[in-house]
């Protein structure tokens, strides 16, 4: 997606909807509805697509912001490898098209919103919650790496709840393949493994740690190496210095998985397939990957 070089042209559509048919969107074709977010590069709006009266989510972001962070490369990114996902648990997206000042990216609708609120709402979410959504997210992840694709951001701000009650990756933009690794530094501190803090190598053991912090945060509310100053949140993750509050209670099941995550060692954390089988997931996820409550 050459976006810099359109910038002169008119109303430019996409390519790609869904690998099949080459179609080129365009405003027009959507009648656009409430807003439903706000991020740093722009908005998110309910719309239906005219033709087939599809529900979508319209994500608008401001080229002059994309270019003024720098961040077109993680846009393309962000598109190439999100538009051949398919997976239950990974926002779908469809296509995109571009005009003078914006690029629109037509995303899955996700009914129930974002997870991070849900959390903040619920202060920390039951053993079966988590346990459901962790293990939905594995598969995803699995299925991810599988096509040696690290997502690099998993975090509770990144994930949106499907009409269902499933959990949705959303937001793939530090997402890479694999075999072109990267150094830089991306994400909020709290989420990063220690090689990715060192900023040495990594690999999709980053997702294990990243999955391990979620998982915690689910249980307790709060990320496990939380700290006032970002030095000592560094120094927390890289001496992997992980502690669990007596309140809430979490039963040693919950605690084991997450500890077997959070391994300095990125080759020695616990693989996503094992994850699936340890007796906290076995207990407590509901197979759907769906929270009933
Ligand atoms: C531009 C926004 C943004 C910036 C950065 C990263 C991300 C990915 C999470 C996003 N969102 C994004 O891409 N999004 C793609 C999306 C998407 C966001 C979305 N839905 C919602 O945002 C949403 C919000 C509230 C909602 N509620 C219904 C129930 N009510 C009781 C409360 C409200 C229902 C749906 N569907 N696809």
């Amino acid at each position: 997606m050459a976006i810099a070089a359109e910038n002169q042209s008119q109303e430019k559509a996409s390519t790609e909807v869904s690998g099949e048919e080459k179609k080129r969107w365009t405003l027009n074709d959507f009648d656009i509805g409430k807003p439903l977010g706000r991020g740093k590069f722009g908005h998110v709006y309910l719309a239906r697509e005219k033709r087939s009266n599809h529900i979508v989510a319209l994500k608008v972001l401001f080229k002059s912001q994309l270019q003024q962070s720098q961040v077109e490369h993680q846009l393309r990114r962000e598109v190439e490898i999100q538009s051949h996902l398919r997976h239950p648990n990974i926002l779908r997206l469809y296509g995109y098209f571009y005009d003078q000042k914006r690029v629109y990216l037509i995303l899955e609708y996700a009914a129930k919103g974002e997870l991070y609120k849900e959390l903040q709402k619920c202060k920390y979410f039951s053993e079966r919650r988590a346990a459901t959504y962790v293990a939905s997210l594995a598969r995803a992840l699995i299925y991810c790496h599988g096509k040696h694709v690290i997502h690099r951001d998993i975090k509770p701000e990144n994930l949106l709840i499907g009409a269902q009650g499933e959990l949705k990756i959303a937001d793939f933009g530090w997402s890479v393949h694999t075999f072109n690794r990267r150094r830089t530094m991306c994400g909020t501190l709290d989420y990063l493994p220690p090689e990715m803090v060192e900023s040495v190598e990594h690999d999709a053991s980053v997702d294990i740690w990243s999955l391990g912090v979620l998982c915690y945060e689910f249980l307790y509310g709060v990320p496990p190496f939380e700290a006032k100053e970002h030095s000592d949140t560094y120094r927390r993750i890289v001496q992997v210095d992980l502690k669990f509050p007596p309140k809430p209670i979490v039963s040693s099941a919950a605690k084991d998985l997450i500890s077997q995550m959070l391994v300095k060692e990125s080759a020695e954390r616990l693989p996503l397939h094992k994850l699936l089988d340890h007796p906290w997931i076995v207990q407590n996820a509901d197979p759907s990957g769906i929270f009933r409550g």
